[in-house]
């Protein structure tokens, strides 16, 4: 089953994601030299600053030298634009570390090629992931999209993919328009799936994840293909309108 971490104001869910974070840091390196993650954009990296550079705790435990970080998903931007999910972290965390993870950010002198060059930029980022990928950070956006990965036909392709690893989000509804993402094939890969979502402009999208499961929403599907390897960490607001019990 999916598992629920819900947290009030107080309860500091900055740190409790830190705190699982650590866990699959220590449980990845006792098998493995580095731990692979992959992060998304939006306000996940707002708590990733929070919860692994700010928090006094958790910040001296974290081995940045072992860590791998690549992008679950990118705008087509380069990567010193205010749009960029890399320049994002960036600014966020890795300014603010004196030891460095390694970064895989997407190539970005393609960005002005066109959309000719776009499927390049995917199928390089592709080459670019690892075996496994240890853990998978994502958000979730008010019409249950995560990743890129958006409901709705005209992008059912994406989520539909079964081969190709990273693919070429074009007419994207949230800005801007082109974007790569990971598909389900790196999910079905990756150790751990942790969902992170706060706020009530989630209300809507989290009652119909959790309570009617429907699977219109990419969320959705996530939940119901990768069941027990998903955790969400949400705070009250955001599943003030969750009824089912979990
Ligand atoms: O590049 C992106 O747009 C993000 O990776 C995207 O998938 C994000 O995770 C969700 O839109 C949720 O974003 P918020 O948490 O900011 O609502």
């Amino acid at each position: 089953m999916v598992s629920v971490h819900k947290y009030s104001i107080e309860e500091n869910l900055p740190h409790k994601l830190g705190e699982y974070i650590l866990q699959k840091q220590e449980d990845s390196l006792k098998n493995s030299q580095v731990f692979n993650v992959a992060i998304s954009g939006g306000s996940l990296i707002d708590v990733l600053e929070k919860g692994l550079v700010d928090d006094p705790t958790i910040a001296p435990k974290i081995k940045w030298d072992k860590w791998n970080v690549y992008f679950v998903d990118e705008r087509i931007v380069p990567l010193d634009h205010r749009d960029s999910n890399y320049c994002a972290f960036k600014d966020a965390v890795l300014d603010k570390l004196s030891v460095l993870p390694r970064v895989y950010p997407i190539d970005d002198s393609l960005v002005d090629a066109g959309s000719a060059a776009y499927e390049k930029i995917a199928s390089e980022y592709e080459e670019l992931l690892p075996k496994k990928l240890d853990l998978l950070l994502l958000g979730c956006g008010p019409d249950g999209h995560t990743c890129s990965l958006f409901p709705g036909d005209h992008h059912r392709y994406l989520i539909e993919e079964t081969t190709k690893q990273v693919m070429w989000c074009h007419d994207s509804p949230k800005p801007p328009s082109d974007r790569i993402t990971i598909t389900l094939p790196v999910m079905e890969g990756a150790g751990a799936i942790c969902f992170v979502t706060m706020g009530t402009s989630k209300q809507d999208a989290m009652h119909h994840i959790f309570d009617l499961k429907d699977t219109s929403m990419p969320c959705a599907v996530v939940n119901e293909h990768f069941d027990a390897k998903v955790s969400w960490f949400v705070d009250d607001l955001a599943f003030e309108t969750v009824t089912t019990n979990l």
